[in-house]
């Protein structure tokens, strides 16, 4: 589902951020990116939603290469792709309901839909008694689960989080690893750089490490490591 073949990515200023990178992701996946800060986590995550081009190399998405994709056919790439920060990203001024309701206007969806699917999707995340409030009067982790359930609501292929838990308690960061398997195994692929090496040890998934822009190890039901 997503193939990177020998991706480097040079930015602007001449930081060499991914150098001669291939991976291969299957659909239905649970992979951790992990590596030490600066190591091209991002820079990853950023290729595959085509928020940056690559430099060399090749970056395809069921059988579609982004270099060759036109501006115009990026909103329907992201629509098959979820993503989840740390910092949320939510819009302050709307409600968790029309924060998760504006993923699904953008997209045309009737009103009807809306009304269907979005406390369907907010029941998922545990957040359905929250609907009418302000994310700036949530916690933590229900904002986190709010940003979730924004990124799940169009049913994408693929989940990218960069760092989730990075704002998040120990009992949010598992609460939200919780979802992230129960989303995984309605058959989203989910993709999560992270620093968090209990959580990844924990979860014995794949693990791909990086360090300066090169990939240094790519396990099967791999751990953290500390070699970077
Ligand atoms: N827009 C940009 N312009 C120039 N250099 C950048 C840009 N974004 C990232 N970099 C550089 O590219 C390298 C890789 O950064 P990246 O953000 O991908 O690392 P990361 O592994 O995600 O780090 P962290 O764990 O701190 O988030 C770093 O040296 C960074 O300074």
């Amino acid at each position: 589902m997503i193939q990177m073949h020998n991706v480097s990515k040079i930015y602007e200023n001449g930081v060499k951020a991914l150098n001669d990178v291939t991976i291969h992701i299957k659909k239905g996946e649970f992979v951790f990116l992990v590596g030490p800060s600066g190591a091209g986590k991002s820079t990853l995550t950023k290729l595959i939603c085509r928020e940056e081009l690559p430099s060399r190399g090749q970056v395809v998405i069921n059988g579609r290469s982004l270099s060759r994709m036109k501006n115009r056919e990026v909103p329907y790439l992201r629509r098959k792709i979820g993503m989840v920060f740390q910092d949320f990203r939510l819009i302050p001024t709307k409600t968790v309901f029309e924060n998760v309701a504006f993923a699904l206007e953008i997209t045309g969806a009737s009103n009807k839909e809306i009304k269907k699917v979005v406390p369907m999707v907010l029941r998922m995340v545990g957040l359905e008694k929250k609907a009418k409030m302000l994310p700036a009067h949530l916690s933590g982790g229900e904002q986190q689960r709010t940003s979730v359930a924004r990124a799940i609501v169009n049913n994408p292929l693929l989940l990218l989080a960069d760092e989730p838990t990075g704002n998040l308690d120990p009992d949010n960061s598992w609460e939200l690893m919780k979802l992230f398997l129960d989303i995984n195994r309605r058959g989203t692929t989910i993709i999560m750089a992270t620093h968090a090496w209990d959580i990844v040890d924990e979860m014995k998934r794949r693990v791909i490490a990086l360090s300066n822009g090169s990939i240094i190890r790519d396990q099967e039901g791999g751990v953290y490591g500390h070699e970077s």
